[in-house]
């Protein structure tokens, strides 16, 4: 075990008294949780497999539906320049526990997030997934008053291990954020080659061409943009510069993608669009997303954690495995009541 940063003085031993508990053992109560689960309501309906979304094409050649959309991107993805296959990662957190100042946001909070699946973070607003995991890539540590314990292990590799660069940590795991973020000036082109220059790795041009079709067809955006990769990146619709930065981040050949709702501020077009990617960005790179969209998070991820803080303390893991089953026949009831919308 090792701790990292400077602990609150008010707490000076973060494990004295610990009260986290994974799945399945529960000891934790919430108040409401009787109340809660005296009615319950029919588990969330099953995701359609035919629904048929209409797409807003943006240049009159997108599908009509999702189904086709699923096949485009998967066509587009087996088209692309590909890359030498490499074993995918595999990201373990272990009793990872988070502080702002003396305020304990997270305790003792472990999770396995698998190789080449989608994991999803749900829980209440307020209980902790952003800053879990913003802790998977070091991020936490940028805010002044942060305190973290316990380890996080990259394919068995603690990213904290003194020995370990800052940088090293933020290549291997890249971040898409809630609000997207590409350099609006900048060309489409740069924005995804500036992901290679912050690593400070130099390319030639052909490099640079493959680079950027690759990268810009795993997330999708390929066939909407490549006649225009010369305009700037801020032309481009909230849902294409959202998918712009997920270029972005692939560009450095991440072993695990972090994404803090990365749907949050977009249609529902462009969502659809999104998680279509997902799907197939997963056989690339580890995939790990925080979403209040309990369809989202039954329609992308293979595995769940539901996250929780009950008044006054903080977050914990109460229960996580296959979405299927968290879904369907969740072990916990207040896991029953969060994703049946009964809190939250
Ligand atoms: N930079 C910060 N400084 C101080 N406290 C913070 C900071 N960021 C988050 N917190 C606190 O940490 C706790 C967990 O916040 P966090 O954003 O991780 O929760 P969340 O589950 O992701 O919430 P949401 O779903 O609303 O995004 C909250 O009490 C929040 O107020």
């Amino acid at each position: 075990m090792s701790t990292r940063s400077t602990h609150p003085t008010s707490s000076p031993d973060p494990y004295a008294a610990p009260t986290a508990v994974h799945h399945p053992t529960v000891t934790h109560t919430l108040a409401e949780s009787a109340e809660l689960t005296a009615a319950r309501v029919p588990l969330a309906a099953p995701v359609d497999p035919d629904r048929t979304t209409v797409f807003a094409p943006p240049d009159g050649t997108a599908p009509e539906t999702l189904r086709d959309a699923t096949a485009e991107i998967a066509a587009a993805h087996s088209a692309a320049p590909s890359l030498p296959p490499r074993r995918l990662s595999a990201i373990d957190a272990q009793d990872v526990s988070a502080w702002f100042g003396t305020h304990k946001v997270l305790e003792r909070v472990s999770l396995s997030m698998l190789p080449g699946e989608v994991t999803a973070l749900i829980g209440p607003s307020g209980c902790g997934k952003s800053t879990f995991l913003r802790i998977l890539n070091r991020m936490h540590e940028l805010v002044p008053s942060a305190a973290l314990a316990g380890q996080v292990l990259l394919d068995g590799d603690d990213i904290y291990d003194r020995s370990k660069k800052l940088q090293d940590a933020r290549k291997d795991i890249g971040m898409v954020f809630q609000k997207a973020n590409p350099f609006p000036a900048m060309s489409i082109y740069d924005n995804v080659v500036a992901g290679l220059k912050l690593t400070g790795r130099r390319a030639g041009r052909d490099e640079k061409d493959e680079l950027v079709e690759r990268t810009l067809t795993s997330a999708g955006l390929w066939k909407e943009v490549k006649d225009r990769l010369r305009q700037p990146g801020g032309g481009l619709s909230g849902g294409q510069q959202q998918r712009l930065c997920i270029a972005r981040s692939l560009a450095v050949r991440p072993k695990v993608l972090l994404m803090d709702e990365p749907c949050s501020a977009l249609d529902p077009t462009s969502t659809r669009v999104i998680e279509e990617t997902m799907t197939e960005l997963k056989k690339e790179v580890t995939i790990v997303i925080v979403t209040h969209n309990m369809q989202q998070a039954q329609r992308v991820s293979q595995q769940c954690a539901f996250f929780l803080a009950a008044q006054g303390t903080p977050g914990v893991i109460v229960e996580h495995g296959d979405t299927e089953a968290m879904f369907s026949e969740p072990q916990d009831e207040r896991t029953f009541d969060y994703v049946n919308g009964r809190f939250g």
